[in-house]
């Protein structure tokens, strides 16, 4: 949520000699008074043109096809209307401006309507509008006053790109510092009255350059910024950007995980050092670096020397002094910064978040999640590892640029400590089972194959093939996908699990390796079993080796899965009798007068169990002695 909770403030403080009024004689009394409250009224009204918000009406005479007439009525009634706009602060200051009288009741391309508290309406011809780009910091538009001809410039913007342009002034600097030091986003609101010949010769030098073909961009900067000198300062707003439900504790379990959490905005540093602390990002008793602006190498080196010298400190660092950094100390920068227990970036535009998610991918082995609600978090979502935009106030762009959308931050917790932790551990155990069922075959016609002078004899052919890599196997090893190894409480409750994974235990070169001598052992029993113990017949070997070799798979899936699931009961249950009934079916490949035999079941049941019995022992023996950290918990 937003809110205006400061208001312009240029009355008091721009009058710079109002401390001491008495001084002076009675009759300037009331025309400074005069001057103050119009001032006011300047301001309101720069605050209620000044934006890109549309006030949308549900159409309730829609059903009737009044709505044209009853706009032509100007008939703009209170209870229905909404206000549109890309930014969330725009719609607060305009719903301020409402509050206190100004009321915005129509826009479209070329005007703009306010209502005053009397029920006047104020009509105003947009004559330029000069949008919003996270570059400039700013936006601008020029309307024309229909009831009197006036023509007007307003401006408003970040501080930074404000300050060069308002007239000088002695108040505006430390006002802003203080009301961002309370949290509020500030917002700086300036204009310029211009004579027609003066708006004659911006739009025909304008137009000329927005026609040129060569730095067509370049050319119209430059125009607009001839009209953006000496503007008057009219007031300073600060708008309260309120954290979501519950970010506080979302924060607390990230870091619990092992996250490193930076937090990278366009804000001024100390709004954002005000909302890190709010936040808890930054706790209230650590220690904060303020990195102080640097414009050249030498300044760089000693901060950063500054900097190193203190341990277990946040740091807050603008955009301009992490680029004259990143331009001189890459590596060192990085590296330091990846030791703070917490990183602010203030002022940053989007291409440095982008490029700040880059650095840190090529810096460190680690992985990186961007998570962002703006059009200026496309960039560094879509650098990232992973992105998650979040749906809400400032629009989709962010949502539909990112890989997971969610609608509150506090979704993060879940997302990562339980879908994500499930859906690395799952993918490791598929990707391992997967890789399993292939080389233990692989392995028993290697076997065979030497054993029979490597005689170019398949071991298993036509449908034995076919069906061991679909139906006999494919289901349990895929419902594998559903196994969870904690309920999403505890893994919601102990963020320290989702620490765990960062070692990577769960898919390295050692379980892999693990998983191809199992499979090798496997195999080999499998096969010099089946060969061992076959009597006269050689279609016996098949027969006893390939019903042994799906019981193995079968049983092995049964030894991977922690928490059962229903359907993992129905798959293994479904592959079982899928094959018991096939092998009516399979007697071109099988002897079945032998297979309905004793000494077949038991050589099945006894190779099988050579080859399964150990693991079962091993992972029992593993379990007691080191168990791992889940296994705690669920008991
Ligand atoms: N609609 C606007 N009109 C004029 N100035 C604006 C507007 N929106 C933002 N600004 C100014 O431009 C600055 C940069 O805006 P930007 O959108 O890049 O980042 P942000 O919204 O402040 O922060 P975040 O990155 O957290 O979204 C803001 O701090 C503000 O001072
Ligand atoms: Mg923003």
């Amino acid at each position: 949520m937003l809110q205006v909770t400061s208001q312009p403030s240029g009355g008091s403080a721009g009058s710079g000699s109002s401390t001491t009024p008495s001084q002076k004689t009675q009759p300037s009394g009331p025309k400074v008074r005069k001057s103050v409250s119009s001032r006011i009224h300047e301001a309101v009204k720069a605050i209620a043109l000044c934006h890109n918000v549309t006030p949308v009406y549900e159409s309730l005479g829609a059903v009737n096809g009044e709505t044209e007439s009853a706009e032509a009525d100007q008939d703009f009634s209170d209870d229905n209307r909404t206000y549109q706009a890309s930014s969330p602060d725009e719609v607060a200051l305009v719903r301020w401006t409402e509050s206190v009288g100004l009321t915005l009741v129509n826009r479209d391309l070329t005007s703009l309507q306010l209502k005053t508290p009397s029920g006047q309406i104020l009509s105003f011809l947009i004559l330029q509008i000069f949008p919003f780009t996270s570059e400039s910091k700013r936006m601008g538009i020029i309307v024309r006053d229909e009831s009197t001809g006036e023509i007007t410039f307003y401006m408003k913007g970040a501080d930074v790109a404000m300050a060069s342009i308002v007239q000088y002034n002695d108040w505006l600097e430390e006002e802003c510092g203080n009301m961002a030091r309370e949290g509020l986003r500030t917002l700086v609101v300036a204009k310029k009255c211009l004579s027609e010949e003066q708006y004659q010769d911006f739009e025909n030098r304008y137009n000329q350059a927005k026609l040129s073909i060569h730095d067509r961009a370049l050319k119209v900067a430059a125009v607009v910024e001839s009209l953006e000198r000496e503007m008057e300062l009219l007031c300073l707003t600060g708008v309260e950007d309120q954290l979501q439900a519950d970010v506080r504790p979302t924060l607390e379990l990230l870091r619990n995980a092992g996250i490193k959490i930076w937090m990278l905005t366009g804000d001024k540093l100390e709004t954002a050092t005000c909302i890190a602390k709010s936040s808890h990002l930054v706790s209230r008793n650590q220690d904060i670096h303020v990195f102080k602006p640097v414009s050249n190498r030498g300044e760089a080196h000693l901060e950063l020397n500054a900097f190193r010298r203190k341990h277990d400190c946040a740091l807050v660092i603008s955009g301009d002094s992490l680029e004259v950094c990143l331009r001189y100390y890459e590596h060192e920068l990085v590296e330091l910064a990846c030791q703070c227990p917490a990183v602010v970036c203030c002022r940053c535009s989007p291409t440095q978040k982008a490029q700040i998610v880059c650095l840190l991918q090529q810096h460190t082995d680690n992985r990186t999640c961007a998570i962002g609600d703006g059009g200026n978090d496309v960039s560094m979502i879509q650098a990232a590892d992973c992105g998650i935009g979040i749906e809400g106030k400032e629009g989709k762009q962010a949502s539909l640029a990112a890989d997971f959308s969610i609608t509150q931050f506090k979704h993060i917790g879940r997302l990562l400590m339980v879908h994500g932790r499930n859906s690395y551990k799952r993918s490791a155990a598929l990707g391992q089972f997967v890789m399993h069922r292939g080389m233990i075959i692989s392995t028993m016609q290697a076997v065979f194959s030497s054993v029979f002078f490597f005689a170019s004899v398949p071991l298993y052919q036509g449908f034995l093939m076919v069906g061991y890599a679909t139906i006999y196997t494919m289901f349990p090893v895929f419902s594998l996908v559903l196994d969870q190894d904690v309920k999403p409480e505890m893994a919601l409750l102990y963020p320290e699990l989702y620490k765990d994974l960062t070692k990577g235990r769960s898919l390295s070169f050692k379980t892999f390796l693990i998983w191809v001598l199992i499979s090798i052992y496997q195999g080999g029993i499998l096969m010099y079993g089946a060969l061992v113990l076959f009597e006269s017949e050689f279609v016996h070997v098949v027969a006893i080796s390939f019903t042994a070799l799906i019981l193995t798979e079968l049983l092995m899936v049964a030894l991977t899965v922690r928490t059962w699931h229903w359907l993992m009961v129905v798959a293994e249950f479904f592959s079982l009798g899928c094959y018991l009934a096939s092998l009516a079916f399979l007697n071109e490949y099988f002897d079945l007068s032998f297979i309905t035999t004793w000494p077949f079941l038991w050589k099945v049941s006894a190779i099988t169990l050579v080859s399964c019995l150990p693991l079962y022992i091993i992972k029992y023996l593993k379990r007691k002695f080191s168990p791992p950290s889940y296994s705690k918990l669920s008991s």
